[in-house]
């Protein structure tokens, strides 16, 4: 059956119009002003609205086992969450436990998967390195399609990679034409400062935000972009959260390198003094890594979106419930990291990016679509509203309001981050592959109905990467044979 959704204004990261979107076999099949409804066609009032690609998040957590605990959301819910906030598609990260290889690792995720709500992808990670990594690599590009590969720079002892696996993984990236994901801190120094935080009696949450400041992140994020530049493959890093890693992918732009920045909306609105609240539920339920920073971080990475330093804005939504969460009291190190926030992505940054001018709504959907599905090389199925893509759409209200609660949120755990925000713009209507997702709370999604994304290596910047690094590599100095 086809849908045509009329009256709306089209907005797309190049160009906004008034037009109608015609959908017919989970795809679009026109864009038009004065579309003619086929016969039996259902007709979708967007009048007053606007119709953009519905939003990517690439930097998720479902029934992650993480610090001890195993994050709330599952992948029902918390594409059920990302779809009550305009999110159709999630990117969540297939991490091996210890020993596991990456081809069972995978079989596990696509199995937790099976009750995805929305569409889904995932990037791989690389916790250690061996020559059946080095070989498994390939069976996930090339089987799996998955051409991205996660590098996490601390936690120390668990998921931490030195400098020499990440120069093999980041290599065998560039052979294999994928993209390496880093998150950049520097476990060792981040080690060393929670000891002699703890040592000193700093045991509440307030520690986690003092063993991590934006420097250990910054000098982590400065490395991994020169050993993505010797390794011959371009780089992204996840949750940016402040002006020392901002300021490294900027001058790395500049130098000509191929390096994407994604902050988190979280880091955009939320500071540092929540770490300071006497309750420590409260405190503990914002302990994520990186921790939020001051205003002078936050308008730094507005900048780097309006400015285009910076390119995607994701959550990391890793959720934990209170319980959960009591695991750190007396030992802040111990507090599972992440925060929520996946359905509160689109609003809370429409509020706080379009409704003051700090971005356009071109630019708003760029940072919370069509960037990261050209990164991620699945642009135009995704992240455009055009002939031939995904119906993957938002109809977005601009004039309706919500107050952010935990009370009526769908994430399944007792807080929210953002508790007490008031949004104006949100979605009226969702849909995912043509299909009307959620309707003004009303979620119509069902588990099973998201399908997995296969996304195939060599995007046009690796190419474009691959081509420089063959001109510009060391060669032999051509001369004559000298006789001895
Ligand atoms: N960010 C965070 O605190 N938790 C999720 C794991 C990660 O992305 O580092
Ligand atoms: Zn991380
Ligand atoms: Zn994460």
């Amino acid at each position: 059956m086809s849908t045509l959704i009329r009256g709306g204004t089209v907005v797309n990261h190049d160009l906004s119009q008034r037009a109608d979107v015609l959908i017919d076999g989970g795809r679009i099949v026109a864009v038009g002003e004065k579309l003619e409804a086929p016969a039996g066609a259902e007709i979708v009032d967007a009048g007053g609205c606007y119709v953009m690609p519905g939003g990517i998040d690439p930097h998720t957590h479902m029934e992650l086992m993480f610090m001890g605990k195993v994050s709330a959301d599952d992948f029902e819910w918390g594409t059920k969450a990302g779809l009550s906030g305009g999110t159709t598609m999630i990117v969540d990260f297939c991490i091996p436990a210890p020993g596991e290889s990456m081809l069972a690792a995978y079989q596990a995720w696509r199995h937790k998967a099976e009750k995805a709500c929305a569409d889904y992808s995932f990037h791989m990670a690389v916790t250690q390195w061996s020559p059946q990594i080095h070989d498994e690599m390939e069976t996930v590009v090339k089987t799996y399609g998955i051409n991205t590969f996660k590098h996490f720079m601390a936690y120390k002892g668990a998921l931490m990679v030195n400098d020499d696996e990440l120069y093999n993984s980041f290599r065998r990236c560039a052979q294999l034409g994928a993209l390496p994901l880093v998150h950049a801190e520097n476990g060792d120094v981040v080690a060393r400062m929670q000891a002699d935080l703890l040592a000193r009696g700093v045991t509440g949450p307030e520690g986690h935000s003092y063993s991590r400041p934006p420097e250990v992140e910054g000098e982590a994020a400065n490395r991994a972009i020169m050993i993505a530049d010797m390794a011959g493959c371009p780089l992204y890093i996840v949750h940016v959260s402040c002006e020392q890693t901002h300021d490294a992918i900027r001058r790395a732009k500049q130098a000509g390198q191929r390096v994407f920045g994604e902050p988190l909306v979280q880091y955009l609105v939320l500071d540092d003094s929540e770490y300071q609240n006497k309750d420590w539920d409260y405190a503990a339920g914002r302990v994520m890594s990186p921790p939020f920073r001051n205003k002078k971080h936050q308008d730094s990475l507005w900048a780097g979106l309006q400015s285009g330093t910076l390119s995607v804005v994701a959550t990391d939504h890793c959720s934990f419930t209170i319980e959960q969460k009591r695991n750190g009291v007396g030992d802040f190190t111990k507090i599972p990291n992440g925060t929520g926030g996946l359905e509160d992505r689109l609003p809370v940054l429409w509020n706080a990016g379009v409704n003051t001018g700090r971005l356009t709504k071109e630019e708003f959907v760029a940072a919370t679509s069509t960037n990261i599905a050209r990164i991620l090389n699945m642009y135009p199925k995704k992240g455009a509203v055009r002939v031939g893509s995904d119906a993957d759409l938002v109809i977005w209200d601009p004039k309706a309001t919500k107050t952010i609660t935990a009370k009526k949120q769908v994430s399944r755990i007792e807080y929210n981050v953002f508790e007490g925000y008031t949004c104006t713009g949100v979605p009226r209507t969702v849909f995912s592959r043509g299909r009307i997702a959620w309707h003004e709370g009303d979620m119509r999604a069902k588990p099973g109905d998201g399908e997995f994304v296969r996304r195939e290596p060599n995007a046009p910047v690796n190419v474009a990467n691959a081509i420089w690094k063959g001109l510009t590599q060391p060669k032999p100095v051509a001369r004559p044979d000298i006789v001895p």
